[in-house]
């Protein structure tokens, strides 16, 4: 492709954690990751964070679900109206609950509304397609990830493993030319990684996160639950396959027995333990594991990986990337491929039957006199 046929798109991306949104600017012509641009970041307040998680495991149409929408738009509208210059807006909402063989997936959060507040395109709801296509429609960064590792001029296999609310990763094999050739991916959700610790953090001593993994790090792990733990049916099941927020929140009930800094430690445990297992799956060992996501700040954590795992483990800055954003920026490089009509997602990463283009491309019809001003103020 000429570069002419580049697009700057505008990502952003708000995690199972219920921190806040990303947005991140990033220049591809659909295939190459050509420059990243400016990044930006918006944290939910307390009162907004609460309106979300109230309806978190709701489906359009359920009590709490307009008003979680409204937030994430409004959140939405007043972060990327800060950027300029976007041809483009990746939108992917909020994942309120995610039942891929059974109820579908639900990303709150409208792209019209924000395609007329913002006066740009939006390709928003990556996942439906996919579902309704017999994927489990997530994860959906792999063919980001297959871009990033081109972009890192290496020959032998790589894995991204992102450790948000929820733990997924993406073996990649950079010697492929596409990524939904054969062989050239494989992802699927490792298993619960920040999401317990954060339920716990909260839960005993109400703060969001165990900082640095300092309480985790003074505390001995129950080997017992850990290892019980990874005798979930979960960890067997072939990949493709996929996770809600919470898939596992019995976890917490599994440590109620133990001392605070103990039971954060057994959950730190129990996300290295699920990350490594993930390896199992994977076609060949990679040269390395490439961290993402709030994980790879947490010492105590990636000191249990580097263990566990038996290729080396590093977070994603040593490659060049920005940890923080890659999400964002994934959905920036995906809205990009979906409006050029490429795909986004392959029987090696959702389990979709035929390599599809998941996401709906909505306009500005100019009609609504919408303000970029939001409605509300939460
Ligand atoms: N300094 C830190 N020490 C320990 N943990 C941290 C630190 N910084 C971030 N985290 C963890 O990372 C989480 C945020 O990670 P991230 O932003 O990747 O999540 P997300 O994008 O919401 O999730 P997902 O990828 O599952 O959608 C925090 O909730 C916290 O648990
Ligand atoms: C349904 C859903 O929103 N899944 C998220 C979640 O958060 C991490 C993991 O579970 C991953 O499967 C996915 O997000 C990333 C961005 C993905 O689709 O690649």
């Amino acid at each position: 492709m000429l570069k002419s046929d580049a697009v700057w798109a505008l990502g952003a991306m708000s995690g199972t954690s219920l921190d806040g949104v990303d947005a991140a600017l990033l220049q591809t012509d659909g295939e190459q990751i050509l420059e990243f641009g400016e990044t930006g970041y918006r944290p939910y307040s307390e009162a907004e964070r609460e309106v979300i998680a109230a309806a978190l495991g709701r489906w359009p149409g359920d009590e709490g679900v307009e008003e979680a929408a409204e937030v994430i738009e409004t959140v939405h509208a007043t972060l990327l109206s800060e950027f300029g210059d976007a041809e483009l807006i990746g939108f992917h909402g909020q994942t309120l609950a995610h039942d891929p063989r059974g109820m579908g997936t639900h990303q709150a959060g409208d792209g019209r509304v924000l395609a007329e507040v913002l006066q740009t395109p939006v390709v928003w709801d990556f996942r439906t397609t996919d579902v309704e296509m017999g994927g489990e429609g997530a994860p959906l960064a792999p063919f980001f990830h297959f871009a990033c590792a081109k972009l890192m001029e290496i020959d032998a296999p790589i894995a991204f493993l992102n450790l948000g609310g929820i733990g997924n990763l993406t073996w990649v094999d950079p010697a492929k030319s596409r990524p939904d050739e054969d062989g050239a991916l494989l992802a699927f959700d490792t298993g619960p990684a920040n999401a317990p610790i954060n339920d716990l953090m909260w839960q005993r001593r109400h703060e969001y996160f165990d900082k640095d993994g300092e309480l985790a790090a003074e505390g001995d792990v129950d080997e017992d639950i850990v290892e019980s733990f990874l005798q979930h049916s979960y960890f067997y099941r072939v990949p493709p396959k996929s996770l809600d927020r919470n898939d596992f929140s019995d976890l917490l009930d599994e440590v109620a027995i133990l001392e605070d800094a103990d039971a954060a430690a057994t959950l730190t445990a129990i996300a290295a333990a699920s990350a490594a297992k993930a390896l199992e799956h994977c076609p060949r060992l990679p040269q390395g594991v490439l961290v993402t996501g709030g994980g790879r700040k947490n010492p105590t954590l990636m000191t249990m990986l580097s263990l566990l795992m038996e290729c080396p483990v590093a977070p994603v800055e040593d490659a060049g990337f920005n940890g923080d954003m890659l999400e964002a920026q994934a959905f920036a490089y995906l809205a990009v491929r979906v409006a050029k009509g490429m795909t986004t997602s392959c029987e090696t990463t959702t389990g979709v039957r035929a390599s599809i283009g998941g996401g709906i491309l909505s306009k500005p019809t100019g009609k609504r006199a919408l303000s970029k001003t939001p409605s509300k103020n939460f």
